[in-house]
């Protein structure tokens, strides 16, 4: 799949966002490696941090399917520079893409960035980690 048909993906969802306390609306698409596309977008609560991400909501339709490889996640915003994606949402990714994974960030006037997900969140903190504590316990 090309680029632009994944961010096209992304631009239909972001009509579906829900969000009435920023009015921010993000949308996502996550390719896997067999061709299936997840499409997420922000999901707002009044209980602000209870809101979700489009990134999230996308990877999370996938898990929940199901899939585990994954080949490209598209996200667009209505936003002046190629919209970044939080904090919460790298280190989401970072669980379940491999670290040469291509994130393309976009916007409504057509730019478009493309990185990977170590460069969007360079020495994250993973399973490996983890299991490298408990063996020194
Ligand atoms: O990459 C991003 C950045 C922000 N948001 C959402 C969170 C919140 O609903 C709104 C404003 O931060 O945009 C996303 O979904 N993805
Ligand atoms: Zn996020």
């Amino acid at each position: 799949m090309d680029k632009q048909t994944l961010i096209n993906y992304a631009k239909e969802i972001w009509n579906q966002a829900y969000v009435p306390y920023s009015h921010f609306n993000v949308g996502a698409a996550l390719l896997t490696k067999d061709g299936k596309v997840f499409k997420g977008c922000n999901i707002e609560n009044a209980a602000y941090p209870v809101s979700c991400c489009a990134e999230r909501v996308a990877i999370f339709k996938a898990i929940s399917e199901g899939e585990t490889e994954f080949s490209q996640l598209a996200v667009i915003a209505d936003s002046d520079r190629p919209v970044p994606p939080c904090g919460s949402c790298r280190q989401v990714m970072s669980e379940f893409f491999e670290p040469d994974m291509e994130v393309i960030v976009t916007n409504m006037k057509g730019d478009v960035k493309s990185m990977t997900v170590e460069e969007l969140l360079p020495f994250s903190f993973t399973s490996e980690d983890l299991a490298e504590g408990q063996s020194n316990s």
